[in-house]
């Protein structure tokens, strides 16, 4: 079964504009008739849930024990996409993520033990701060506050930490000016003297622009992200950087692998089981990055518990997985779609070691978040659109300055 989802959204600003006031995800069941039931979780962007419609509906009758006839029924009639992403990776990595649930059940054991074994008891998470408005335009301010200069930011850091433990901080910049970013990590460091930085404003800048702010930064941040668009601006500020480059957008499937390191333009690549084609795949990838001495991270999207779930069973078995991983969980508040979502507690989930991912749908509250999201009127997520609702002359520029 595959149920489109949607749940509230702060509003959360980064280079394309602000977040809507409400995320989609779809729940992807797969019910294999004998009780077993597995979970996947992905993008709610309805060309992709039609693309999970059609890949469910082909998938009828296949072994789940059996990826690779998975993978193929999922494939099925898939046009490549001119933006260079793989949809079989996509589509295929919610059945992938269900399969190794089911698998993993049937076994009576976690799903960190197909993918190999747990390396860590826990997995550690950063606290992923955002530049936010204290409200969506004509509606109540939520219990995160404004975020629009360096106090903001600061103050937003301490309910991160002070709820969840996080001992790294990420920061979604290309919002404001590069220099105003750039006091915001001195603040950040200022108040938070241990904690490891990233700064993150999604190819914001241009190669110069990021070079100086990679200067300014030099002794400030464990890594840059994505300062700048494409592997090739990104291999000309790594030459001048001191810090590792990371990233989450120039380097999204396998064929962009050769060219980034040979160029030497990241020293971190951030792992999304997502759009990587599932967990497996990202064990894969990590692999790669170890051969390359690149490090590992791990990336994410506004998200829900069986999400959290795969990440933090994949993270268990990934010997490589060095820096804490990012998510958007504290700014769902609690909202989610499992009875009990895994928590973030001094800055780690715990890994269970239950049968199959360790978490169970809630159908209640799966249900109220389908008629949200037949009532939220979004289907596809705009961010550009929703800030010029509030901006008319903005436009999305990457790279802005
Ligand atoms: O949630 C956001 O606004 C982020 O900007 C997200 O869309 C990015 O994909 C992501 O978190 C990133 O690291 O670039
Ligand atoms: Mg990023």
């Amino acid at each position: 079964m595959v149920t489109p989802v949607a749940f509230p959204d702060p509003p959360l600003l980064n280079s394309a504009g602000v977040h809507e006031p409400w995320a989609l995800r779809t729940i992807v069941e797969l019910d294999c008739g004998d009780g077993l039931v597995g979970l996947g979780e992905t993008f709610g962007d309805a060309p992709h849930l039609d693309r999970v419609r059609r890949a469910a509906a082909a998938l009828v009758g296949t072994d789940p024990f059996d990826l690779a006839a998975v993978r193929r029924a999922v494939a099925g009639d898939h046009t490549p996409r001119a933006d260079g992403q793989d949809p079989v990776a996509r589509v295929f990595a919610p059945f992938e993520v269900a399969c190794l649930d089911v698998q993993a059940r049937a076994a009576g054991q976690p799903v960190h033990a197909l993918l190999g074994g747990k390396v860590r008891d826990r997995v550690a998470f950063c606290a992923y701060l955002f530049y936010k408005w204290a409200a969506h335009p004509g509606g109540d301010p939520d219990g995160f506050g404004a975020a629009l200069d360096p106090d903001g930011l600061v103050a937003q850091a301490r309910l991160l930490v002070d709820r969840h433990g996080f001992g790294s901080i990420k920061l979604k910049g290309g919002v404001f000016e590069p220099a105003a970013e750039v006091e915001a990590i001195q603040a950040l460091r200022a108040a938070f003297p241990d904690h490891p930085l990233r700064l993150d404003p999604n190819c914001a800048w241009t190669t110069g622009t990021s070079a100086k702010v990679a200067a300014a930064t030099a002794e400030l941040l464990e890594y840059l992200e994505d300062p700048t668009p494409g592997i090739e601006g990104m291999a000309e500020v790594a030459r001048a950087a001191r810090m590792p480059l990371a990233t989450n957008m120039c380097v999204v499937r396998t064929g962009h692998l050769r060219p980034a390191f040979t160029q030497g333009a990241v020293g971190v690549v951030l792992a999304d089981h997502h759009y990587w084609g599932g967990l497996r795949a990202c064990a894969d990838l990590a692999a790669v990055c170890r051969a390359w001495g690149v490090g590992v991270s791990m990336h994410s999207n506004s998200h829900l518990g069986i999400s959290l779930a795969a990440m933090a069973q994949l993270g268990a078995a990934l010997p490589e997985l060095t820096y804490a991983a990012d998510t958007h969980t504290p700014w769902q508040d609690g909202v989610d779609v499992v009875t009990e979502p895994l928590s973030i507690v001094d800055g780690a989930v715990t890994v269970p070691d239950t049968p199959g991912l360790g978490v169970t749908l809630d159908r209640d509250r799966l249900g109220r978040l389908h008629e949200q999201y037949e009532r939220c009127g979004i289907r596809v997520r705009d961010d550009t659109a929703y800030m010029r609702t509030v901006d008319p002359s903005f436009r999305k520029l990457r790279p802005r300055w």
